[in-house]
């Protein structure tokens, strides 16, 4: 299927009895940005490692752009832009002189896109590499994932060590990319890190994929609370088996309920009293994310898609 950015096939990776990626089916499209998130050791640098065939799969196989992984690795090269999450560089030369190194590497971009990009992300290009900070590494790295206007980013853990300012700017550029109809494949243990730009997010969990889902569903689905007051003490049963309710907790004139899905059915247990106020909170995706990081698919179990309760 050509269709897709990235297209994996019951990839597989083992070291030794170290399962790091087991059967993993990811399909992402052209022109999204994808989050791939995980907590640390899950899988995420051993797919993308695999995907850009620095390492070999134990079984299964993989796809970009519709070539194969392996046999057409150069041509992939030429497609893509690589942030690793650990990147070396060579400490004596400058930044603007590894950036001419990669350039050539690429067989030559132009250096006003170069200058451009480092201006957006405000990149120290004149000091050699060895007195950088983490920050203005990455930068290094980001632009020279982003300088040959690659068909797919592919960025593991890419904001590590930039400020909030730096890293507006590098989602807007994320946007860009996709609003040409290029790919973004966002590796990052933090959901917070790419809630605010990925269309998509899968989460991988001690290396098989657990869910991939849209950002707004998700959110959507995220366990929301309201806090009600009551005229009266009502029975402590009162939310019992009503639709959506995860917990109720019922302390006389007050109760706190946390749900998901719509409010109606709980509204309506609700009135049966008489409600002095309430007071809803903002759904915490972040809860959701930990629920999938803990309790979601083990071996042998499957709750691929559910959303389970996190009290
Ligand atoms: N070369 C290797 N030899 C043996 N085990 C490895 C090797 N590389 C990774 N692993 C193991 O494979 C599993 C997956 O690691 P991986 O680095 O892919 O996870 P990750 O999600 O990228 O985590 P992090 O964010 O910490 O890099 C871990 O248990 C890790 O210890």
């Amino acid at each position: 299927m050509t269709d897709w950015a990235i297209d994996t096939q019951k990839l597989t990776k083992h070291y030794g009895d170290v399962v790091a990626v087991q059967d993993l089916d990811l399909q992402v499209t052209q022109g999204e940005i994808f989050g791939f998130l995980g907590p640390n050791g899950a899988g995420k640098t051993t797919t993308i490692r695999t995907l850009l065939d620095q390492i070999r799969p134990t079984s299964g196989a993989a796809t970009i752009l519709g070539r194969d992984v392996h046999r057409d690795a150069l041509e992939i090269r030429r497609l893509i832009g690589y942030v690793p999450g650990d990147l070396a560089l060579y400490p004596r030369l400058t930044g603007k002189e590894t950036l001419q190194y990669f350039a050539r590497l690429r067989g030559g971009v132009e250096q006003s896109y170069i200058d451009e990009l480092a201006e957006r992300l405000k990149a120290d290009l004149s000091r050699k590499v060895g007195d950088y900070s983490t920050g203005n590494r990455q930068k290094i790295g980001l632009i020279q994932a982003f300088m040959h206007s690659p068909a797919l980013l592919v960025l593991d853990e890419p904001t590590a060590g930039l400020d909030p300012l730096i890293q507006q700017e590098f989602h807007a550029m994320l946007e860009e990319v996709r609003d040409e109809g290029r790919t973004v494949f966002l590796s990052s243990h933090s959901l917070s890190q790419v809630e605010r730009v990925a269309d998509r997010v899968g989460i991988i969990r001690e290396g098989r994929l657990v869910v991939v889902e849209g950002v707004d569903d998700l959110k959507r689905k995220a366990i929301r609370r309201i806090d009600f007051e009551f005229a009266d003490p009502i029975p402590s049963g009162t939310f019992t088996g009503v639709a959506g309710v995860h917990e109720a907790s019922v302390e006389r004139r007050h109760a706190t309920v946390s749900f998901e899905g719509p409010v109606n059915d709980i509204l309506r247990a609700a009135m049966a009293h008489e409600v002095l106020n309430l007071n809803s909170r903002e759904s915490d995706l972040e809860e959701v994310f930990l629920t999938y990081y803990r309790d979601a698919v083990s071996p042998g179990g499957n709750q691929e898609g559910k959303v389970s309760d996190v009290h």
